[in-house]
């Protein structure tokens, strides 16, 4: 064999060898995808989604840092995590839109992964929550059906990481696969909550409220933080329907429900327990600023004008019994602690009414809960 002959022999087994060592390095990142994938695909709530996406394994992927911008015209998912009790505020890296224009602005030539340097000018929000600036992006557009629904956004401290031109199969199929699951998680909340909301009021119904009372009540005794409840209940609400009408009745239930939840904070949990009665759960609340909220309540009602076609205008006003629980922290409490609390709640509301109903009534301090019954 000639010189060349071996040279041009040396440079193929070099370029197998370079071909065979890319080949396992593409299969090692085609399973770390696959495994992160895997588990996005295995979640069942949209929060651990969310949150999967934003924290992603680092043994899976090597990104320095990571955003989720959502399309939510109708603030459907900020409320969905709000009433899982996700306070938006501390996941900085989750961002919402309500107008398209801002998400399409990032693809605006192609609906294909976005990779280059960082700049500010189009970058800087996406990135804001990382502190440091990344040198190199990828923005990872989400779209179901041709329709942007968000953008998944990876920045990195390596300016080589991700370089405009290079193949990004890996990540458009991350990408597709982030917006299905994205998609089949508000879909399945949307399920649901189809059970769980109350069709004239659109708040939770009472056995979202069942739910959430059991769930706030342990987290009470955990953190041994005050859970304040509520208990509102029209008043005279029959003479509504009888003088105005089954439909003006209806409307006023849809408005007094929207002026509650006017006032209460978004973590807090609202519902309709029945008929003309209203149930809210405050965590983090004592006695005293339930009180307050509960008077705030009072008063908006109050001084709500309604005013039906064909009628004189007129006013209604509500009667709120407000119970609270605090216990110690860990205290594993007792079984029916829920429906002590609630039962408390009703007991004031009672002498609400039998004192002349439009007031704000509470639970004795006596009657805080936590202490009188034994941790199971
Ligand atoms: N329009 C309408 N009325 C409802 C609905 N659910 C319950 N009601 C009415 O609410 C009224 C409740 O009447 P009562 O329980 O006697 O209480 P009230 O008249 O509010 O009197 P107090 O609670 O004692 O102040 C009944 O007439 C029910 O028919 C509803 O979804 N729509």
């Amino acid at each position: 064999m000639s010189k060349d002959q071996h040279a041009h022999n040396r440079l193929l087994k070099q370029r197998l060898a370079d071909f065979m060592d890319e080949a396992r390095h593409n299969e090692r990142k085609l399973r770390r995808f696959q495994s992160l994938e895997l588990k996005l695909i295995g979640l069942n709530s949209i929060l651990e989604l969310i949150e999967a996406i934003l924290r992603p394994d680092p043994g899976a992927v090597n990104w320095d840092m990571v955003s989720l911008l959502l399309f939510d015209p109708e603030y459907e998912l900020q409320r969905i995590l709000q009433d899982e009790g996700v306070k938006l505020e501390g996941m900085p890296g989750l961002m919402f839109v309500a107008g398209m224009e801002e998400v399409e602005q990032l693809y605006s030539a192609s609906l294909f992964p976005s990779l280059g340097g960082y700049r500010s000018s189009k970058h800087s929000k996406l990135f804001r929550h990382a502190g440091k600036k990344p040198a190199s992006v990828a923005l990872l557009p989400l779209v179901r059906y041709g329709r942007l629904i968000g953008s998944l956004n990876i920045g990195s401290h390596d300016a080589d990481k991700f370089v405009r031109g290079v193949r990004t199969d890996f990540l458009e199929h991350f990408a597709a696969v982030v917006a299905i699951c994205v998609e089949n998680g508000v879909n399945l909340e949307r399920l649901k909550r189809q059970g769980l909301t109350d069709t004239l009021t659109a708040i939770n119904n009472r056995r979202f409220f069942d739910q959430r009372l059991k769930e706030e009540t342990e987290a009470a005794g955990r953190s041994g933080k005050p859970l304040s409840c509520m208990l509102l209940d029209v008043d005279h609400f029959k003479r509504v329907n009888d003088t105005y009408g089954h439909q003006v009745g209806d409307l006023v239930l849809r408005e007094v429900a929207s002026i509650i939840r006017a006032q209460l904070r978004g973590s807090d949990v609202l519902s309709r327990y029945g008929g003309e009665e209203f149930s809210a759960l405050l965590a983090n609340t004592d006695t005293e600023e339930a009180e307050e909220v509960a008077e705030r309540i009072r008063r908006c009602i109050e001084e709500r004008v309604f005013n039906p076609p064909d009628y004189e205008p007129f006013n209604i006003t509500i009667s709120i019994g407000v119970s609270t629980l605090k216990a110690a922290p860990d205290t594993k409490l007792a079984k029916g602690v829920g429906d002590h609390l609630i039962g408390q709640a009703d007991r004031v509301l009672y002498d609400a009414k039998a004192g002349g109903r439009n007031q704000v009534q509470c639970a004795p301090a006596s009657c805080a809960l936590g202490e009188s019954l034994s941790p199971a």
